[in-house]
């Protein structure tokens, strides 16, 4: 993927220490409701770069986001941004941009008035407000846009007023509260690509909270996956997908399937059947563990020679094909491992009725696809 290096990238290019802008040290947060909804959090985000935060709904994100932003105190644990301790400066006093779902502009107020809000009540000098408030507008692309009230502009381009104003006064971290949830799928994936472009032609050190996996892998430098209050994996988005540390990460992105048995020393025995894989975790042979292998790291073939070259092929069935565009979705399972429905991507639409629904295939992968996790009782 073609990306223009961050402002953390370019300070390592020149040669210098990365900074780290924000650190999370052990951060807990206890509503007192049982399960703790932030787990001892702990991680660096160095200046410049792209952070989300991803995880299903209730898995500590906003909260974590919200102690981020000082509007939260931890139960325990210490955030420092810039090396300054979150909750010695009020919220109105941080450099601190944010961007919600609701996005809380002045409906009465226009374009421009919204963007220059935050520039007045930091006391900026007035002749400079115009200027800069045209350069943020020319930014998020809505240069022509200023006078128009917010209620006539598009939830688009409210959107955009919305990036403007968190980012005119030039905030030290700019956090995003899932601010793209709201808008249809077509224009959510646009404005992924617009705060890529924002944030790379700005350097600022964001954070952004959501629970779609596509927008954490197109928009971010840096993931961390969270599930029940804990972090679990901090990475980057091509390790993220391609090295999951557990079952629940390998799960949460992309399309996996998982297959429980006993570890061998090259992969997994389940159902009388061997499967070829490849030891993600430390785990000895015999021992109870879960194999995961993606959609897309399947093969199905009717033809047997056309899996010649897979470490594992096994004959099975198809269970049902499912038409998404651009891609079909298989539903089959192998003889001998009724129970478990294997999802198998075929990037061929046109291939549609290759095969019947009850037709005999192989299903094949290499071993280095399926990665064997240790079960967790
Ligand atoms: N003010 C609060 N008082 C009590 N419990 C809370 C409070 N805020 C959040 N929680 C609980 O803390 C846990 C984490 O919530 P949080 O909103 O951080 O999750 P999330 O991952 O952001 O979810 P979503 O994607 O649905 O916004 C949940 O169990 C939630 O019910």
């Amino acid at each position: 993927m073609n990306q223009s290096p961050s402002a953390g990238t370019m300070q390592a290019m020149r040669g210098e220490p990365p900074k780290v802008a924000v650190r999370v040290r052990d951060v807990t947060m206890d509503f007192g409701g049982g399960a703790l909804a932030v787990d001892r959090a702990s991680f660096d985000l160095e200046t410049g770069r792209f952070l989300t935060i991803l995880g299903p709904s209730g898995s500590g994100k906003t909260t974590l986001l919200r102690m981020i932003a000082g509007f939260q105190k931890p139960t325990s644990g210490a955030i420092t941004i810039n090396g300054r301790a979150v909750d010695a400066t009020p919220p109105h006093r941080r450099s601190v941009g944010m961007v919600f779902q609701r996005l809380a502009l002045f409906p009465h107020m226009t374009a421009a008035e919204n963007v220059a809000f935050p520039l007045k009540m930091r006391r900026f000098n007035p002749k400079t407000i115009p200027g800069r408030v045209r350069e943020f507008l020319d930014l998020v692309k809505l240069g022509d846009y200023g006078d128009r009230r917010i209620n006539e502009l598009s939830g688009g381009q409210q959107q955009r007023v919305a990036i403007a104003r968190a980012l005119v006064f030039e905030p030290e971290l700019l956090l995003l509260d899932e601010p793209l949830a709201a808008l249809d799928r077509k224009l959510r994936e646009e404005m992924q690509l617009e705060f890529r472009r924002i944030q790379h032609e700005l350097g600022v050190t964001t954070i952004n909270v959501t629970h779609d996996q596509r927008e954490a892998l197109v928009v971010s430098d840096d993931i961390i996956v969270m599930d029940g209050g804990k972090i679990q994996q901090h990475a980057q988005p091509v390790d993220l997908y391609r090295r999951p540390d557990n079952p629940f990460v390998a799960g949460f992105l992309g399309v996996s399937t998982f297959v429980d048995g006993e570890a061998t020393s090259d992969g997994l025995r389940a159902g009388g059947l061997t499967l070829r894989g490849t030891h993600a975790t430390d785990i000895s042979e015999g021992a109870p563990a879960r194999g995961a292998i993606r959609a897309e790291q399947i093969r199905i073939d009717a033809d047997p020679q056309a899996l010649a070259g897979c470490d594992t092929a096994v004959p099975g069935k198809i269970h049902d094909v499912i038409f998404e565009g651009e891609r079909l979705l298989y539903v089959a399972a192998l003889d001998g491992l009724p129970g478990v429905e294997f999802r198998i991507y075929h990037h061929d639409p046109d291939a549609f009725d290759l095969y019947d629904i009850g037709a005999p295939v192989m299903i094949g992968w290499n071993a280095r696809d399926m990665k064997i996790f240790k079960s967790v009782a």
